[in-house]
């Protein structure tokens, strides 16, 4: 289990499941940091929450954050954007292992439109609870910047 506390963020469209991964996190004994947005109706933004994560991780925080928006594209492009982030879009607990053990990931991202609730908790417990591999991953880890 990460020790340190995990920040989050979404749009107005991933508001709802937002809230959601939150509440679990919180239950299993996570630190949040809740960047907001704080409801579903109204229309932000995208970039500024994946922005906010991204700091958030950057700056030491949070020891991971988790974005979410419709898709989980926009938000994930926008958290990718700052330097030391990389901002994995799971679709599926798969994909949640092996962007820890493989590319040592360090923000969740999900599309609350595409996939369900258990599907992104399921996503969420297995992004946090996966240890990067290192090993050859870390040569390449590493070209990333
Ligand atoms: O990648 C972008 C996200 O999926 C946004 O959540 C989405 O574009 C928002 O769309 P709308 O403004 O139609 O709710």
């Amino acid at each position: 289990m990460v020790s340190k506390s995990i920040a989050v963020a979404a749009d107005h469209a991933g508001f709802d499941l937002k809230s959601k991964l939150v509440e679990e996190l919180r239950l299993a004994g996570y630190e949040v940091l809740d960047l907001g947005t704080q409801d579903a109706t109204t229309s932000v933004d995208y970039p500024d929450f994946g922005r906010a994560v991204a700091e958030a991780v950057t700056t030491g925080k949070a020891a991971r954050g988790v974005v979410v928006c419709g898709t989980g594209i926009g938000i994930s492009i926008a958290a990718n954007r700052h330097a030391g982030v990389r901002a994995a879009l799971c679709h599926d607990e798969t994909s949640a292992r092996l962007c820890r053990e493989h590319n040592d990931a360090n923000v969740l991202a999900l599309g609350a439109r595409l996939i369900g609730e258990v599907v992104a908790k399921d996503c969420l417990h297995t992004f946090l609870n996966t240890e990067y591999a290192g090993d050859r991953h870390a040569r390449r880890v590493a070209k990333l910047g």
